[in-house]
């Protein structure tokens, strides 16, 4: 299973995409392995784009969220990771770390039926492609992507970073692919702790920034419906001032403070309860998790017959 022999011949490459300026018509067979929060923000979002997608299908073992799922976006949902492989010609996975190697395992088995290679592409945190590429046939192509959440509204902020055996035509298809759910930002793979540090966690830290906000709204005798909704609009204005004006934050930020007003009082409380160092420290701590994970990974999987995910439940998550 393992790929140390060296560099599999590479399939012929067959044609199944026609990319038009601003029209792009994908024909695409994908799979999504792992129907969880990121898989379906993934799967929302290629639909929500429009785009034609040949074929469709997610694997899911929980009976009660497959059913979820397949009912709300009409997709084939089934618990067989190599079947669904087999008829796909680009796989994400969007399984937890620890799950990665029982799923390759499956992946390392399923046939190639398609007219062009299967390509992998990685959305798990921390896990280095090589670490995909020692456990797929030797050559398979691997792409590692790490989005956000946004996908489910086509406004993720996605990093691609190539695997070794990933050449440009795949690469470009991933790009394409994650493109049309949002932002792509092409990185060596060495950033891609820290781009899952900023963008791949990054929309919990705003999203903590407006429940405290509407928790201050409350103390100051805003209804917390109010609070909320004020909070909410407000991060949603500041980000599209942001991303439409080409302006700085800092001048952004410049702009609503009047000298001796209001923003100049509550931002030097920010500023004195540290809130670059907590940010700093944080992003810190969340590209050492995304580290830890793959080291975890390699550990588990390089003891041999170990068990690799716990046992599976249907407890809610
Ligand atoms: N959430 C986020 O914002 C982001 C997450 N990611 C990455 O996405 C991945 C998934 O995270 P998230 O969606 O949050 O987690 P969830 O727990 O919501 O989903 C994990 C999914 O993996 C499935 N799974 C677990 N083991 C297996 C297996 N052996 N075979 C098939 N499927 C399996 C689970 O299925 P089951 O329901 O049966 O347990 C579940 O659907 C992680 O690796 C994370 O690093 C990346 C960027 C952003
Ligand atoms: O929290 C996590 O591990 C995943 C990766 C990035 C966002 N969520």
């Amino acid at each position: 299973m393992s790929a140390a022999g060296g560099r599999r011949p590479r399939a012929r490459h067959v044609q199944t995409s026609f990319h038009r300026r601003g029209n792009t018509i994908m024909t695409e067979r994908i799979a999504i392995i792992g129907g969880g929060k990121i898989g379906e923000a993934l799967l929302a979002g290629l639909i929500r784009s429009g785009k034609p997608i040949k074929d469709l299908v997610v694997v899911e073992a929980l009976t009660e969220r497959a059913a979820e799922l397949a009912g709300d976006y009409g997709v084939r949902v089934t618990q067989d990771v190599r079947d669904a492989a087999e008829s796909a010609q680009v796989v994400f996975l969007a399984v937890k770390p620890d799950a990665v190697e029982t799923v390759l395992r499956e992946l390392a088995r399923a046939e190639d039926h398609g007219e062009t290679e299967r390509i992998t592409v990685s959305l798990v945190a921390g896990i280095p492609t090589q670490r995909y590429e020692a456990l797929l046939p030797a050559g398979a192509p691997v792409v590692r992507v790490m989005p956000n959440t946004p996908m489910l509204v086509n406004e993720a902020m996605s990093a691609v970073s190539a695997g070794r055996y990933a050449d440009t035509e795949q690469i470009d298809l991933t790009v394409r692919l994650m493109e049309s759910v949002g932002r792509v930002m092409v990185v060596p793979e060495t950033q891609m702790d820290a781009v899952t540090a900023i963008s791949g966690s990054g929309p919990a830290y705003f999203f903590l920034l407006v429940e405290a906000l509407t928790d201050a709204g409350v103390g100051l005798g805003l209804t917390r419906v109010q609070a909320l909704e004020l909070a909410s609009q407000t991060l949603k204005g500041a980000g599209q001032l942001l991303a439409d004006s080409g302006v700085s934050p800092v001048d952004l930020r410049a702009a609503v403070t009047s000298p001796a007003g209001t923003t100049a009082a509550a931002l030097a409380e920010f500023e004195r309860y540290g809130i670059r160092h907590a940010t700093n420290e944080a992003a810190r701590a969340a590209a050492d998790a995304g580290r830890q994970a793959a080291r975890r990974v390699d550990v588990e999987g390089s003891r041999p017959g170990g068990a690799l995910v716990p046992e599976r439940s249907d407890e809610p998550r």
